[in-house]
Parts: structure tokens; sequence; C-alpha cells
């Protein structure tokens, strides 16, 4: 007998072919999006940037920097630990959070600590979105860019609970693969900016498309040039 037999699971090519798909979904266009939002932001944040950028040179062996014509990639274990960029990411995740809605239906009848009264065949809409820009929430400077808001008075990361912070979602259908998606959208950001200034081509239009993802409606045009002494 198989394990997945053991354990009451049938692997057929169609659960394969679900999984497969739903991990590509929820890993792709999901982290995609947080990095679009991100270098948009960066690209009215000029300041942000420069900041990210002298923590990475702060990581970087003096020796190494800039040195010669090599492109520098961050692994995940440099990366991991940057207080201000994991700061930036999460300011780009609250303002533009990858699923901008999520819903539930309670299984049995309920009040809710608003006082609604709810039964199983009510669907309870809250938008992600409007959550990361509520001042009872955030604070009055809830609409701004403020990496800073992720910085403990100690220098580390401040972390928030994850029903104030609700990008990955909450409870019990948390984001699987949160963690994950830290480490790829650090090393990536990291990679880009350090090696990369990224501009947004003036005029271009950018606009939340509606839709189960938040991606920009005409995606992000952007010139990108080398930070790289030429030789
Ligand atoms: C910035 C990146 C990401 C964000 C903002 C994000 C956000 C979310 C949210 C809000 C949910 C709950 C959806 C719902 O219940 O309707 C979710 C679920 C999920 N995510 Fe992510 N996600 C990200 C990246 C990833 C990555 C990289 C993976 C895996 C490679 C992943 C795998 C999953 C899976 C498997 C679920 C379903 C969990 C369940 O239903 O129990 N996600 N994600």
């Amino acid at each position: 007998m198989t394990k997945e037999k053991e354990l009451g699971i049938e692997v057929d090519d169609q659960y394969l072919r679900d999984t497969i798909l739903s991990y590509m979904l929820a890993g792709r266009d999901t982290t995609s999006s947080a990095l679009t939002w991100f270098f948009w932001l960066l690209s009215k944040n000029p300041q942000v940037e420069i900041k990210i950028l002298e923590e990475l040179k702060s990581k970087v062996p003096i020796k190494e920097e800039y040195s010669s014509d090599k492109r520098r990639v961050f692994e995940i274990e440099e990366v991991k630990n940057l207080v201000y960029l994991h700061g930036a990411l999460s300011e780009a995740l609250r303002l533009y959070p990858p699923v901008p809605m999520e819903h539930k239906e309670p299984l049995q009848p309920d009040t809710l600590p608003s006082g609604h009264h709810v039964i199983p065949t009510t669907k309870i809409l809250f938008s992600f979105y409007a959550m990361g820009r509520m001042e009872s929430i955030w604070g009055e400077d809830c609409l701004e860019f403020r990496p800073e808001r992720w910085v403990s008075e100690r220098g580390g990361i401040k972390h928030e609970p994850s029903f104030k912070f609700v990008a990955f979602n909450a409870g019990p259908r948390t984001c699987l693969g949160k963690e994950m998606a830290w480490c790829q959208m650090k090393a990536v950001a990291a990679t880009i900016v350090y090696n990369y200034r990224v501009g947004v081509v003036e005029g271009h239009p950018v606009v939340a498309k509606g839709s189960i993802i938040l991606h920009m409606k005409h995606g992000l045009r952007v010139k990108v040039t080398s930070r790289l002494p030429v030789i």
C-alpha cells in the first residue's frame, strides 16, 4: 500500500494537475503583483530606494562592491534579516495586497462583533485593500508608504498580528507559501535594486485591475539601467 492510500488520498493525474496549478496560480501571480507595485512605489519614493540601497551595500563586503562588471545576485540567507527592505515590501503588501478581497461563510448561525447576524448562506466579503488603508487600524498616516512603520524601537523587524496585516490571510487558511514568498520577494527585490535603476516610463497610466489578483491594468512600463560602473 502506498503512503497516499494509507492516508486516504487518491493521487491521480487530475489531483496532481490541480495541485500544481493551484501552486502556480497562488505563488506566481501574487508574488509578481507584489513586486510590480513595490517597484512602482519605489519610483514614487526615491528616498526609500536610496535607503534600501544603503542597507544592501552595508551587507556586501567592501572589496566586492561594484568592483567588476558582474551582476551581484543576493542569496536568501543574505536578505532574510534586511529590516528596511522587509519594511518596504510590507508597505507594498499593505497598500496593494495581491489578493485584495476575501470571503467567508459561517458554518452555523452566528453574530459578528459588529452585531450583524449571519447564517450559513450568508457571504461575508471583506476587503484586504480597504483594511490596509484604514486609519483606525494603521493610524493617521495610513495612506503613506512608510517602511519605518515596520521597524521596531530596537531597530529590528516589527511584526504585526496576521489579523491586522492580512495580505497573507489569517487563521487556518493562511497562505501556505508565505515564507517562500518573503524569500523570493526579498531576493528578487535586493538583486534588482542593487544592480539596476528601475524608472517608470513617464506618463504610463498606473491603475489597478478589478480582479481576484491586484494586477496593474496596463502593466508597468519601465526603463532599466545598470548601476554598474562602465569599464
Ligand atoms: C506575495 C505573495 C503572496 C501573497 C500576498 C499570498 C496571499 C495569499 C492569500 C490571501 C491566501 C488566502 C486565499 C483564500 O483563502 O482565498 C493564500 C493562500 C494560499 N497561498 Fe499564498 N500568497 C502569496 C504567495 C504564495 C506562494 C509563493 C505560494 C506557494 C508557492 C502560495 C501558496 C498558497 C496556497 C497553497 C494557498 C491556499 C491555502 C489554503 O487554502 O489553505 N502563496 N495566499
